[in-house]
């Protein structure tokens, strides 16, 4: 099992913090889940539960189920809200984690309104109390990653998927729960952060780790890349489907990152590129669905026992865009629109949601699942192609890609932000919430323990694959070279055929005139010979000219000087006209004869040209 260098995280030299306890000779799984305990600047109770894996020898062995991870924050007032007299709705309780949404003060006044507003009570995993510093039970962002976020990179560590997704209304402080602001890091950076102070703080020879990072938007229904630079014209990627991996995004970049420097860089760079937009609920709204994703790639080799174990957990964050109302936020145009994609979107995550929580055991067993709706019933539409434009029924895109987080193999979390003074807007999110809690996901430990003999097998078998492949490369390359050679004769033969049949229709051409002009010559002759011999037949009588016929009429011997040289001429003229006949006949005779041949030699010809054609189409068609 080899990983290319630049992939490996093991860096020399980097500044290690003291371990509370030795960690050489230690085993792999142990090293990994107490690897980070000095690190902790807060131990909270929750993680300290959390560290119950045993090894597992290959990942789908063991079903850690558990049930979605629910927390709720509220904001602070914002200077709108202050503006205009907000009052706040929210009571936390810290002792019992309960969060109480009161009706506002103004619905108590309405006592004709047909709608219920009423005093709500719900309980979560954490209330996070973020609506004043000043009081005792403020939570601020290290409070809220302390609680969750390294409780679930401990889970990472041990080999788990985790999810953790922030819901809530638009401005409600999702985008500021996961990625914060530079004086006051969110869950994203604090991770990553995290992340690689607990591998440089490993300094096992024996322990190689890796980590990958991605990120990507879904806009409007469309999946763009995060990591890569905006282009003028955007480009969406595509959703396919693996039958071993699930859903996943086709050509989406993913780089290895080395340390936190690194890391933090490509953080950035994604931030940048999100889709963000100004509305009258938030200056800086995320107009889509963000999905941050981290691959925690352990290798231990044993010395000992020269056993190699590989872990791979994936570490999904993910800032959902906010729900809202039209008429809250007076969005209109790209911004409506934007604003209908989200609420859909969201939509049907709650039906996949409502779905999941339904999946609950019963007393006569487990209930049978109901057809969870990750695809909305359009299976024909996935995978999702680029050209694919948002109708009512494409709502997918999110909840197929939170499939595997969404009650499959990971171990998730859903923050629920809420703003103070909106009561229908938090209790829509509050609902959304106490239905996640109770779906169940199965995580399981994604590990391979691969001992010596096994290992060798698989290089040997990985040996093998690479001869045959090398084989098939090198027929592919001759094949290649031999279908080339075939290609370019094939070229040449149809430019061949293509000469062949351009002269043969100049050949008929010229055969077809000269046709035509041997018919109109043929036709004439016989025109003519027709009137000849007509002539011949009914010769036309001798007219006198009008000067004899006076002399005649004058003179008895002038009339007989003149008879005679007419008998004299008569005769001359129908021996010329014999002639005449004879030699017309031998012309027309010749004439057919020559018609005759060029008739032969046309069709000769047009035999000869059809021929070779034929000669020449045989290797070309083979
Ligand atoms: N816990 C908090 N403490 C201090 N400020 C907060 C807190 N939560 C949110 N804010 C502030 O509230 C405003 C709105 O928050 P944010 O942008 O995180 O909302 P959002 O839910 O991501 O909204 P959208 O869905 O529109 O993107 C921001 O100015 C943010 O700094």
């Amino acid at each position: 099992m080899s990983m290319s260098s630049n992939n490996i995280v093991s860096p020399p030299g980097t500044p290690v913090r003291p371990p509370m306890m030795t960690i050489e000779n230690r085993s792999f799984l142990d090293v990994a889940s107490h690897l980070h305990h000095p690190l902790r600047t807060h131990a909270s109770s929750a993680s300290l539960r959390s560290r119950e894996p045993t090894p597992q020898r290959n990942s789908g062995e063991a079903n850690r189920g558990g049930n979605v991870r629910v927390v709720v924050r509220v904001r602070g007032f914002l200077p709108r809200e202050i503006e205009r007299g907000a009052t706040n709705l929210i009571e936390m309780d810290p002792r019992n984690q309960t969060t109480i949404l009161h009706p506002p003060p103004e619905s108590v006044s309405k006592t004709n309104s047909r709608k219920i507003v009423e005093k709500k009570e719900f309980t979560f995993d954490n209330s996070f109390w973020s609506f004043d510093r000043r009081d005792d039970h403020y939570a601020d962002q290290e409070d809220v990653y302390n609680a969750l976020g390294e409780e679930f990179l401990d889970h990472n560590f041990e080999g788990y998927h985790t999810c953790i997704f922030a819901y809530g209304q638009t401005g409600a402080g999702k985008s500021y729960s996961m990625m914060g602001t530079p004086e006051h890091p969110g869950l994203i950076p604090r991770t990553c952060r995290d992340l690689f102070e607990r591998i440089e703080s490993n300094n096992s020879p024996s322990v190689n780790y890796s980590v990958r990072v991605s990120y990507f938007e879904v806009y409007n229904e469309h999946v763009c890349d995060l990591l890569v630079p905006r282009r003028e014209t955007p480009y969406y990627l595509k959703v396919r489907e693996s039958p071993t991996e699930g859903p996943y995004i086709k050509d989406l970049t993913e780089v290895p990152v080395r340390n936190i420097g690194e890391i933090l860089k490509w953080m950035k760079m994604g931030d940048n590129n999100r889709t963000i937009a100004s509305t009258k609920m938030n200056d800086t709204s995320s107009r889509s669905h963000a999905v941050f994703t981290l691959v925690l790639k352990q290798i231990h080799h044993d010395m000992d026992t020269d056993e190699t174990t590989e872990r791979v957990a994936r570490i999904r964050l993910v800032d959902l865009a906010g729900s809202e109302r039209a008429n809250s936020t007076g969005a209109t145009g790209v911004r409506l629109r934007e604003g209908s994609n989200i609420n859909k979107s969201l939509t049907t995550l709650g039906r996949v949601i409502a779905a999941l929580a339904d999946d609950v055991p019963t007393k006569a067993g487990r209930k049978k699942r109901e057809v969870v709706p990750y695809r909305d019933s359009v299976s024909s539409r996935i995978p999702v192609t680029n050209e694919q434009s948002s109708t009512d029924g494409d709502f997918q895109i999110l909840t197929w890609l939170l499939k595997d987080s969404l009650g499959g193999n990971s171990k998730t979390a859903m923050i629920a932000c809420i703003s103070p003074s909106d009561y229908e807007e938090t209790l829509s999110t509050l609902r959304y919430a106490d239905q996640a809690k109770r779906i169940r996901t199965r995580a399981i430990i994604n590990q391979d323990h691969v001992s010596a003999a096994e290992r060798d097998a698989q290089i040997a078998e990985m040996q093998e694959t690479i001869r045959n492949l090398q084989i098939s490369v090198s027929q592919v390359a001759q094949t290649k070279k031999e279908n080339d050679r075939q290609n370019e004769q094939l070229e040449m033969y149809q430019n061949e055929v293509e000469k062949m049949q351009r002269k043969m229709e100049e050949a008929r051409q010229v055969a077809e005139c000269k046709i035509k002009a041997l018919q109109t010559q043929n036709e004439a002759l016989r025109l003519h010979l027709r009137l000849a011999i007509e002539s011949l037949k009914n010769p036309i009588p001798a007219v006198l000219p009008p000067s004899r016929r006076t002399s005649i009429g004058e003179g008895g011997e002038e009339q007989l000087d003149d008879e005679e040289e007419y008998d004299e001429s008569e005769e001359e003229s129908e021996e010329e006209e014999d002639e005449e006949r004879d030699e017309m006949e031998s012309r027309l005779a010749d004439l057919l004869q020559d018609l005759g041949v060029f008739r032969r030699k046309v069709s000769d010809d047009k035999g000869r040209f059809l021929e070779k054609a034929y000669i020449q189409e045989i290797p070309a068609d083979a």
